[in-house]
């Protein structure tokens, strides 16, 4: 059935499902060999789990997912959009749209304070910016104070908070305005097994509530159970 015309028995539209990927497959200059990815059908509001071993491509098939590398050969659909063959002006706003993402090391802005952080991106998305109720900072000092850090942190630079705060500032700064799909880059490496735990059914959460669809990478099989999918990428079963 074709995603772009699937239609349910009363008539109804199906949402598109928010990612769908093809016979991916890409290699870093330099490499002599190509890594080819397992095709991937995400819908709306779910999440995927991605685990493999290191090495095996887990941070390049998010680069690809988040349009920050070009596939050597295949096809990503995101919300129905033909990404990987968007022009990339038309790419970038694509993902300052609809994608909020979670770096491995966070990518916070060290200049600006936790607040101005998690606004950022409603500077950069009008269309981030009007799915806020009312205003970006109402929005981002709700976010911070649901995702636990203290509101006489928020005011100060995002360096002088603790790893485990500077994790949550970045998740708050990929839910705000409500993205379609949000990417974790294994956010929780740096975290105790009990604050891992309380951090990711957090996240879920939050993202559940605003129905975005997550893609979280991480080496550690034992977090499977927090997500609705799981993926293996590289030799692992
Ligand atoms: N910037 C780069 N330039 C060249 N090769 C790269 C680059 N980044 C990654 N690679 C190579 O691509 C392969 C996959 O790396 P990648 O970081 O995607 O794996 P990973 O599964 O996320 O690993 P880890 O769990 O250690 O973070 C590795 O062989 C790595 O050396």
């Amino acid at each position: 059935m074709s995603t772009e015309t699937a239609r349910n028995q009363s008539g109804s539209s199906i949402p598109e499902p928010a990612i769908v990927t093809r016979q991916l497959a890409f290699r870093w200059p330099g490499q002599t060999t190509t890594t080819a990815f397992p095709d991937i059908r995400l819908a709306q509001g779910e999440h995927l789990f991605l685990h493999g071993p290191s090495g095996t491509g887990k941070s390049t098939l998010l680069g690809l997912l988040a349009g920050m590398l070009a596939p050597e050969s295949g096809t990503i659909e995101l919300l129905g959009q033909p990404v990987s063959r968007l022009k990339a002006g038309t790419r970038d706003r694509f993902r300052a749209n609809h994608m909020g993402v979670i770096f491995q090391q966070f990518n916070l802005v060290p200049y600006l304070s936790a607040l101005a952080n998690v606004t950022l991106p409603c500077r950069l998305s009008a269309v981030r910016r009007t799915r806020t109720s009312p205003d970006p900072e109402t929005s981002a000092a709700d976010l911070l104070r649901q995702l636990a850090i203290p509101d006489d942190h928020w005011h100060k630079g995002v360096t002088e908070l603790s790893v485990g705060q500077q994790q949550r500032v970045a998740a708050a700064r990929a839910l705000i305005g409500a993205p379609e799909v949000i990417l974790a880059d294994e956010p929780t490496s740096a975290l105790d097994a009990d604050n891992r735990d309380r951090f990711l059914d957090l996240l879920l959460a939050l993202a559940e509530q605003r129905r975005s669809s997550v893609v979280f990478v991480s080496h550690d099989r034992a977090l499977a159970s927090h997500f609705h999918h799981q993926q293996a990428l590289g030799a692992t079963p």
